[in-house]
């Protein structure tokens, strides 16, 4: 096969979700029943279009394989379980796309597959599951499809798919596997139909495949470095050989390491290098006759480039003998917004300073091309733009704000003092004493439902169409209810129901200083959902109290203890865009200050339990061992920073989920609060065992709830997770709470999930249950 020249200029994805989010209102009027699918198939062909057309005017070429084509309606890796027809038996009888949204979403008693973090992102993905027996067969023809739909629009671009090695690595052993199973056994069964869809592609006219293995660049995964490594030689072993594109392999997210040179001996056509996460590789056999992508251009932080620094990078690149470098960006675009057009700067609190030293998606994309074209034409067809570049890096690092010296003298006259709490038995006793709660404590995570009221009251507000006064008072009466409501389920400690956030991360940026937020940023989350991460751009600190006076207000409507709700440190910043100027650490202890006060001023304001939430602690955790300590020395240390300041009595909460924790209960242990709320139903209480294990004796609550399907469970089945958390907890420190916040659910199945986790705890108490 004579390969196609790989594009001098590409990008690894882009956002599908839409400008304005057309996707996610598409598939959830599709969800709702308010649409249909023909509706949904042309809103979502509408869009692929656009982003083509878009692509296009940007700089990459229409018909060189430079456009990837990474649509998906809710998960590239449910793309993959699709396409591969990795269904599990309980799915039988759905088809198509019904059976795509029902692998994602679950339906009545049918669970969906489990959801988690997509490497060190906010992104979710679906994680398939794999047994000895999972039947693999091209199952669907949409990857085919979507090639063939972008050649009738006068578009040759590049369909991009999660690579087979990534594909299992990412997958868990399904239910029943024997001891010892691992996903990667079944790679020489899923192989020919990776290798069928190869060849497809290629008779559908497509030049190149992108396979995204970042899965090459973790070692924080089940099997040895070394078995990764056999399995990518094997992998592309076959795939080179069959009738099939050329092949680009990218990794996102970290360094290959020893992965690079095992990938440079294979046949595959060309290489991505993620140089924003990882270095510049050695020189390794089979580089000749490859293309080397280098991915230069951050795909996951939303700073507009040193192009200057950015340029050498690439110029590194050309000195290893490839027979081609390509510029890029290290990872998908789909964890930044679309453009940084579509705000309002004006009107921002920082003005048109803040633009320039931003690029989200698009702008990306230009940096890119620009530096495309100094790797065709040379330095000086790009210097203009190189100087503009590093003219906007410094008037970032001058301007007022950036660094402020009473902020970075706090952190700098910290001593150990203000990390403890000291003993935990004597705080223990003190509060129980004070709080004199019930064995057994029910309790939710914080977010009641989020309805359409509430977030309609909030559009309007922010519309200038609803007086602030008027909002309030609409808020206020949502609190009113959320706590009426969980006094006569019967709850033991209440929250106030978090109606006044928009989001738990962007709800504290809009009121700390050293922040900025979006009004069209929208990045995917998960499916449908999405986020409008903030702009962590200067020193931070909190200019007033941010949730006193809600959760005062909560407190004065019961007898019963209130929650103070707040984000912890760690999950403010994992869901944010990050200042890439300071060290993270710093950044972490300006806002571990920041909260102290407020949970300090909660405390003055008679609030006796306070939760600050840490749902990111594991998803910031290095993808390299070797980085990981590091990394939870400062983590943990920002959260302890921002709890150490109350007294013995009042209990602090902290509450985990939507990763696995099993590998960080050490850091679990060196948050040192005093209870912890942590994400447990789906996997029927893993961690409980973990925790027992590593003998953690702190209060815990694990979750048994999974609120993350409409389903009500039984107060039979709340009964056997309370159960089995009763195997590993013991019952002093033992409590009862769904495994997250409400904030995506409805009233309709909440109301009766709570009754059903309230009625099954105090059949528990009771002893009317066994093995408890
Ligand atoms: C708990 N999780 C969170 C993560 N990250 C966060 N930043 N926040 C989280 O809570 N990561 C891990 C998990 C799971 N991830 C998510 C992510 C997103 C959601 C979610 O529910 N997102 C909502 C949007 C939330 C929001 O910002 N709401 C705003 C704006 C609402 C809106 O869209 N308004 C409309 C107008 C409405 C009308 O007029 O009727 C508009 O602006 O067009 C708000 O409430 O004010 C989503 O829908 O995607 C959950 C878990
Ligand atoms: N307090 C938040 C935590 C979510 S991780 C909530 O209940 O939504
Ligand atoms: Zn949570």
């Amino acid at each position: 096969m004579t390969t196609p020249a790989f594009p001098v200029a590409t990008i690894v994805g882009y956002p599908r979700i839409g400008r304005r989010r057309e996707l996610k209102k598409a598939v959830e009027a599709y969800w709702a029943g308010k649409s249909t699918l023909a509706e949904l198939e042309e809103t979502a062909s509408g869009l692929r279009q656009a982003t083509r057309e878009r692509l296009a005017e940007l700089g990459l070429g229409r018909t060189d394989a430079s456009i990837p084509e990474t649509f998906s309606f809710y998960d590239q890796v449910l793309d993959v379980t699709a396409a591969v027809g990795a269904v599990p038996p309980r799915f039988a009888g759905f088809e198509g796309l019904d059976l795509y949204f029902t692998l994602a979403r679950g339906i009545g008693d049918i669970a969906p597959l489990e959801m988690t973090k997509w490497f060190d992102t906010n992104y979710h993905y679906l994680v398939p599951e794999i047994g000895p027996d999972t039947a693999f067969s091209l199952s669907s023809r949409r990857i085919i499809d979507q090639f063939t739909q972008a050649r009738a629009g006068g578009f040759v671009t590049r369909p991009a798919i999660v690579g087979p090695v990534t594909y299992l690595l990412l997958s868990k052993a399904a239910d029943g596997a024997p001891e010892g199973f691992d996903p990667l056994d079944r790679l020489e069964d899923i192989l020919p139909v990776y290798a069928e869809l190869l060849a497809e592609l290629a008779a559908a006219g497509a030049p190149w495949v992108q396979l995204d293995e970042p899965g090459l660049v973790t070692d924080n995964i089940s099997v040895e470095p070394g078995v990764v490594s056999a399995a990518v030689t094997r992998a592309y072993e076959v795939l080179a050989g069959g009738q099939r594109p050329a092949i680009f392999v990218t990794s996102p997210f970290g360094d290959l390491r020893e992965n690079f040179p095992v990938l440079a001996a294979t046949g595959v056509e060309a290489i991505h290098v993620d140089l924003v996460h990882g270095g510049v590789p050695a020189a390794a056999p089979g580089l000749a006759t490859k293309t080397l992508v280098g991915g230069v251009i951050d795909g996951h932080n939303i700073w507009a480039a040193d192009l200057g620094a950015k340029f050498e990078q690439l110029e590194a690149l050309t000195e290893l003998g490839a027979s081609a470098v390509s510029a890029a960006t290290a990872t998908s675009l789909q964890h930044v917004p679309h453009d940084t057009a579509d705000e309002k700067w004006e009107d921002a609190e920082l003005d048109a300073n803040l633009h320039a030293w931003l690029a989200f998606a698009d702008q990306k994309v230009v940096e890119v091309v620009t530096l495309s074209r100094g790797l065709t034409s040379g330095r000086g067809a790009i210097e203009d733009e190189i100087t503009a570049s590093q003219q906007a890096l410094a008037s970032r690092a001058a301007a007022a704000g950036v660094r402020v010296d009473a902020i970075r003298a706090r952190t700098a006259a910290l001593t150990e003092a203000d990390f403890s709490r000291g003993d935990y038995d004597e705080r223990a006793a003190a509060q129980a004493a004070k709080l004199g709660l019930p064995e057994l404590p029910t309790t939710t995570i914080g977010s009641f439902p989020q309805t359409v009221e509430i977030r309609r009251a909030r559009a309007a507000h922010a519309r200038g169409e609803l007086a602030t006064e008027a909002y309030e008072a609409e808020m206020r009466a949502e609190i009113k209810r959320v706590i009426e409501l969980q006094e006569s389920i019967g709850l033991d400690v209440l929250v106030h129901g978090e109606a006044e956030r928009n989001d738990m991360v962007q709800y504290f940026a809009e009121l700390l200083d050293g922040f900025a937020v979006t009004t069209n940023g929208w990045v995917q989350s998960y499916g449908s959902r999405c986020t409008r991460p903030s702009i962590l751009w200067g020193d931070v600190s909190r200019p007033e109290p941010m949730t006193v006076r809600w959760a005062t207000y909560a407190q004065s409507l019961t007898p019963k203890p209130v929650k103070g709700m707040l984000t912890g440190p760690v999950t403010i910043m994992a869901w944010s865009f990050v200042r890439d100027d300071i060290p993270l650490g710093e950044t972490a202890n300006q806002l571990g200050l920041a909260l102290r006060d407020e949970v300090n001023d909660l405390e003055a304001a008679g609030i006796g339990i306070i939760q600050v939430d840490e749902p990111a602690l594991r998803e910031l955790l290095p993808l390299r061992r070797e980085d990981q300590p590091a990394y939870l020395d400062w983590s943990v240390g920002s959260f302890r920073l921002s709890t150490a300041g109350v007294r013995p009595e009042t209990q602090i909460h902290t509450h985990l989920c939507y990763s696995e924790f099993g590998e960080v209960i050490g850091a679990i242990d060196g948050l040192d609060a005093d209870v912890t709320s942590i994400e447990a139903a789906r996997s029927r209480m893993e961690i409980v065992p973990e925790l027992a294990a590593a003998g953690y004796a702190r209060g815990v609550g694990p979750g048994v709830y999974d609120i993350h399907s409409p389903r009500v469970p039984s107060v039979d089945e709340v009964s056997e997770l309370v159960a089995l958390a009763a195997q590993g907890v013991p019952g002093n420190l033992l409590w009862i709470n769904p495994d997250c916040g409400l904030k995506t659910r409805g009233y309709a199945e909440t109301v009766p999930s709570l009754e059903n986790l309230v009625a099954a705890t105090r059949a528990v108490r009771n002893r009317e249950v066994a093995n408890v």
